[in-house]
């Protein structure tokens, strides 16, 4: 056996030698009768869903928005999973960089056309709008890391929607949606990527022949970053710069083919390529692109917000100069729902696990306690599942928020932008950070086996850490808030009337100190105080720096750090609220356990921030020591109320294992018996005795190097 698995590599290509090698690496390390495997369920577990008070799928169906999306998910879920191929025959992440993305290009072909055959039958374009959720967390049992199509369906299509005139539309949508060309949006270059007045690659227009000339005239115009532009798309939305008749009306999205359609050969002037390995996203092969002097049709330039005629004359269209940047305001509104499931992933594998993992002693000589059994263990992960809960519901809500500032749009009025920028922003900003903190925080809950591939920890916060900074960096967007929350201040003051969101300015802006109590509203309103106070003290300091001789901008700068805290603290009182009214409103008529349990984890949301906030709410509020400790003691109540129903509420989520991809986070709870199936699936175990030895060690050990 030993000499078949020397042999092997050399000479089979990785891929089929991965194939071959599962086949015999059970024989390769001679546990050839499976007796150590158990295939039986993990008996806590089970013991836990007995215990488990509430009807589970009333929770599922709250989550997912009703009972019929349930099971329009589940039927897209199972869709797509009854497909066998698309399980890895080896882990992904055992894969070379090549061959990792090679392979995500067959999966994400198969998972395509399952999608084209058999799910938009069933849904028809459905399955852009409402049911990209569920396409997007089903695409999860397919990559463990990302598909090199996510930016195609994420932001490509999505452009043209946003911003393609309706004959533009029609000619780009069919053929983008049915998989004839594959795009991504590459707006960051290689120095620019924050500051997007700055971006420097041009597109002038050439009345002569009606095209525009797109060019990089230096290596910091490179674009640099955008996801499946290294090897994958063919056309792209390019942002860049534009000219006519000898002037600069700021940057504008064309349309740009970069490689032919047939033989996928970059286009003479385009040089694209990969940008090399990323601490994840290694499979979506993100790319740089430089053009020199590259010519594309007039008709490339996406004309709803803004044209060139023939003869070069610039018209504006759009209503509000900003509506160019509508794509990141969309995938802004995503990415909360993004980071909320993938929370609720990571919630999942460590909760379950907790209960599965035994370890050291409560009392000396009794059996060894379930780890979640710890109280601070509890600490570290309930607030995993609130705050998913609190993601999921908020992204429900800014969706909504999102989808009626459209529709105003859509009639001209953009009076609500401003309001839709400023909370797309900071709510961005803040489940991100949350989401990436969280899903860490699972991943050291889990000890060492947290540390391991297979848990799939490690990917899922490589990825979310990730949406902290593209889409807008964490700090830039919350300071875009903060301007929004600074003028929204000033007006309060003033006694002019504010947008519904900062309608708390006009109580506080009075100076009074509110009186804790510790009931949810309660909280609640503390929250609103203590964001008012911190805008309040920013204002404040920029109007003393400005007295002290500074202009605006630089007493600005000088409040920076205060400013963001101001953005933060009024983006969590927006979310403790809407967390609170919306779970108030799903539960109305649910049974009386689910109700409980869903009021639960919500009170202990808003107590985990009021004790993560004593200071603020000491400083800017009349809590007082006695407030803050029974609040500590509410928590700690909570926690030991919730305990019995965490595996409940975990399985709530109702992921399938093949979406969750985890040794740790299984439903049956086989942890051990999954992490010895992995490890014997690692390229190292294919052969008893690896070639270094030979070539190495063994001259090492016998002194002959
Ligand atoms: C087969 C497999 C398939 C699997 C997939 C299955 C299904 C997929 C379906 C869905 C996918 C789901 C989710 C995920 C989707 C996609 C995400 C995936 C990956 C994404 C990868 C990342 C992509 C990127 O990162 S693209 C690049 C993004 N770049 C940025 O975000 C740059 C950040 N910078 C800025 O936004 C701006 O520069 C700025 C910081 C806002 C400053 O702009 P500036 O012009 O300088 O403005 P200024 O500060 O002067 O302000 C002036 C004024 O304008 C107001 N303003 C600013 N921005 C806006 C806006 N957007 N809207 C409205 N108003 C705005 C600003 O507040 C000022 O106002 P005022 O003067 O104060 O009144
Ligand atoms: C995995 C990944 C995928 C991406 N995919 C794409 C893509 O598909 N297409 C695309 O176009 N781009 C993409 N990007 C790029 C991404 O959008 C940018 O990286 C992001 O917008 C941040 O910009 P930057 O890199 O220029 O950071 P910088 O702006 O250089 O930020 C560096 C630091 O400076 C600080 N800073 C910057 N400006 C200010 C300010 N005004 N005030 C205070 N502090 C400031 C930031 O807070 C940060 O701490 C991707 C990035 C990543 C990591």
């Amino acid at each position: 056996m030993g000499t078949r698995c020397e042999g092997l590599r050399d000479s089979l290509s990785p891929i089929a030698y991965y194939e071959e090698y599962s086949h015999f690496r059970l024989d390769c390390l001679k546990i050839d009768d499976n007796k150590e495997l158990s295939m039986s369920a993990n008996e806590d577990l089970a013991k836990e869903r007995a215990r488990c008070d509430f009807n589970v799928s009333e929770i599922t169906n709250i989550l997912d928005g009703g009972i019929e999306r349930t099971k329009q998910r589940k039927k897209i879920e199972s869709i797509a999973l009854s497909n066998g191929k698309c399980c890895d025959v080896t882990p992904e992440e055992t894969l070379g960089p090549k061959e990792r993305y090679e392979n995500a290009i067959r999966k994400s072909c198969l998972y395509t056309k399952i999608v084209k055959d058999q799910v938009l039958t069933l849904t028809g374009l459905e399955v852009l709008g409402s049911n990209s959720s569920v396409l997007r967390r089903t695409a999860d049992a397919f990559f463990k890391d990302i598909s090199p199509f996510l930016l195609h369906l994420g932001m490509f299509v999505p452009t043209i929607m946003g911003q393609g005139t309706p004959e533009q539309q029609s000619y780009w949508l069919p053929r983008a949606l049915d998989f004839q060309i594959i795009g991504t949006y590459a707006q960051t270059e290689l120095g620019h990527g924050t500051f997007i007045r700055g971006l420097e690659t041009t597109a002038t227009y050439d009345p002569d022949t009606e095209e525009f000339v797109i060019h990089s005239p230096r290596l910091t115009s490179y674009k640099w970053w955008a996801g499946g532009l290294g090897k994958t798309s063919n056309y792209c939305i390019v942002v860049a710069q534009l000219y006519t008749q000898g002037k600069c009306y700021g940057i504008h999205p064309f349309i740009v083919q970069i490689r032919d359609e047939d033989t996928h050969m970059p286009l003479p002037g385009v040089r694209v390529g990969e940008i090399g390995p990323r601490m994840g996203f290694n499979t979506a092969d993100n790319g740089f692109l430089g053009f020199d002097h590259y010519r594309i049709p007039r008709n490339h330039m996406l004309m709803k917000n803004s044209q060139v005629l023939k003869d070069g004359t610039y018209v504006k269209v759009a209503s509000h100069s900003k509506l160019t940047y509508g794509t990141m305001v969309f995938v802004r509104v995503m990415l909360v729902n993004e980071v909320a499931f993938n929370l609720a992933k990571a919630a999942t594998i460590a909760v379950r696990y907790s209960a599965v993992r035994r370890q050291s002693e409560k009392i000396s000589g009794e059996p060894e306690p379930q780890i979640i059994d710890y109280v601070t263990q509890q600490h570290k992960l309930f607030v995993c599942i609130a705050t998913a809960h609190a993601l999921q519901l908020s992204s429900n809500w800014l969706w909504k928020t999102f989808s009626a500032v459209l529709a105003d749009m859509r009639g001209g009025n953009t009076e609500n932008l401003p309001e839709l920028h400023a909370l797309s922003s900071c709510l961005k900003a803040l489940s991100t950070s949350d989401s990436a903190a969280l899903i860490e925080q699972c991943r050291l809950a889990c000890g060492g086996h947290g540390y391991m591939l297979s848990s799939n920890l490690p990917l899922l916060y490589s990825f979310v850490t990730a949406t902290r900074t593209y889409e807008g960096d964490y700090t830039v967007l919350l300071l875009q808030t903060a301007r929004f929350l600074i003028k929204a201040w000033e007006q309060a003051e003033s006694g002019n009337p504010v947008t519904p969101t900062v309608s708390y300015m006009e109580e506080a802006v009075v100076g009074n100190k509110y009186k804790w109590n510790g009931s949810a509203e309660g909280i609640i309103k503390a929250a609103y105080y203590v964001a008012a106070g911190k805008i309040s003290s920013s204002v404040t300091s920029i109007r003393k720096r400005m007295k002290n001789g500074k202009a605006f901008e630089d007493a600005w700068e000088l409040t920076g750090v205060q400013l963001v805290a101001a953005a933060e603290a009024h983006c969590r009182a927006v979310i403790c609220d809407v967390y609170r009214k919306e779970t108030v409103r799903l539960t109305a008529n649910s049974s009386p356990n689910v109700k409980t349990v869903m009021d639960q984890l919500n009170m202990l949301y808003l107590s985990h921030w009021a004790l993560e906030r004593t200071g603020d709410l000491l400083r800017y509020t009349s809590t007082t020591e006695d407030d803050i400790i029974s609040c500590q003691q509410r928590y700690e109540e909570l926690l030991a109320a919730i305990r019995p129903n965490a595996v409940g509420l975990v399985d709530a989520f109702d992921f399938p294992d093949e979406i969750l991809q985890s040794t740790l986070g299984a439903y049956d709870g086989r942890v051990y018996e999954r992490l010895m199936e992995e490890a014997l699936k690692s390229p190292l175990n294919a052969e008893p005795v690896n070639r270094s030895f030979h070539q190495y060690l063994k001259p090492l050990m016998q002194g002959k190097l």
